[in-house]
């Protein structure tokens, strides 16, 4: 499995934020669902190295995210919440920036792909400061794919992205899931039907449930994915 996880437990202070989860995931789409507050980002940060766990263990790709923090990072690609961008940079710029970041080779026509699957086409030769949210969020995407990682954790991709935008970039979320392991929140539910094979659903920094979609749904009465997440985290 890509991502094997361990009774995985931040505590912030006081507060348990993520509290002893366990999962493993391999290649496909995996929704992480839960109310906010849940433990969503928390647990993403935690695996892509960014905060440290208080409990428990992680591995993606086999490397552990507390003793190899450098090779996860090499097997990731790290779309964050916030999308933190540099907003002087031109968009070819902040990519061949990341490229660098990674030591990539010759860089320019992987670039160019990125550019084209990510759609950032009409908007490349502007300063990100100067996108939409929309091609900015485009952008944060096209940054996590450009090493060609094996696994992604996306916290909420398509957020900002208007209806047009949202068919393409689930699209490329769901081809790039044929071979690569995806972890992606988001609250849209129809977003879970159109792009994931399985989903964890998370209350309270506990797994509610973890299953394929169509599990949950025969073990819930056939009820409407919203409906079984209500029942589950209310
Ligand atoms: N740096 C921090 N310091 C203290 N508490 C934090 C910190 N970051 C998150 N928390 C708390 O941990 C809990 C989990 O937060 P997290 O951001 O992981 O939730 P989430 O499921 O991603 O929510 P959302 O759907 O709103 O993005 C929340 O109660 C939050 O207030």
């Amino acid at each position: 499995m890509s991502i094997s996880v361990q009774a995985l437990t931040k505590i912030y202070g006081e507060q348990k934020a993520v509290d002893s989860i366990s999962f493993e995931a391999g290649p496909g789409v995996l929704g992480f669902l839960g109310p906010n507050g849940a433990g969503k980002s928390t647990t993403m940060k935690m695996l892509t190295c960014f905060i440290p766990q208080t409990e428990g263990t992680a591995s993606v790709c086999g490397f552990d995210i507390s003793k190899q923090p450098l090779e996860v990072k090499r097997n990731i690609g790290y779309l964050p919440e916030n999308n933190p961008l540099y907003a002087d940079m031109y968009v070819k710029e902040a990519l061949a920036f990341v490229a660098d970041i990674h030591k990539m080779q010759q860089p320019t026509q992987r670039i160019a792909e990125v550019i084209e699957q990510t759609g950032l086409g009409p908007e490349q030769h502007k300063r990100i400061g100067q996108l939409s949210k929309g091609y900015r969020q485009r952008v944060g995407l096209a940054q996590a794919i450009l090493h060609n990682p094996q696994v992604l954790i996306l916290d909420e991709p398509t957020s900002g992205l208007d209806p047009n935008q949202l068919i393409g970039i689930r699209q490329l979320i769901v081809d790039l899931g044929k071979t690569k392991t995806i972890v992606l929140s988001t609250h849209i539910m129809q977003e879970v039907e159109a792009v994931c094979d399985r989903v964890i659903i998370i209350n309270k920094g506990k797994i509610a449930a973890n299953d394929t979609l169509q599990g949950l749904r025969s073990k819930n009465g056939d009820k409407t994915l919203e409906n079984i997440f209500i029942g589950l985290t209310n």
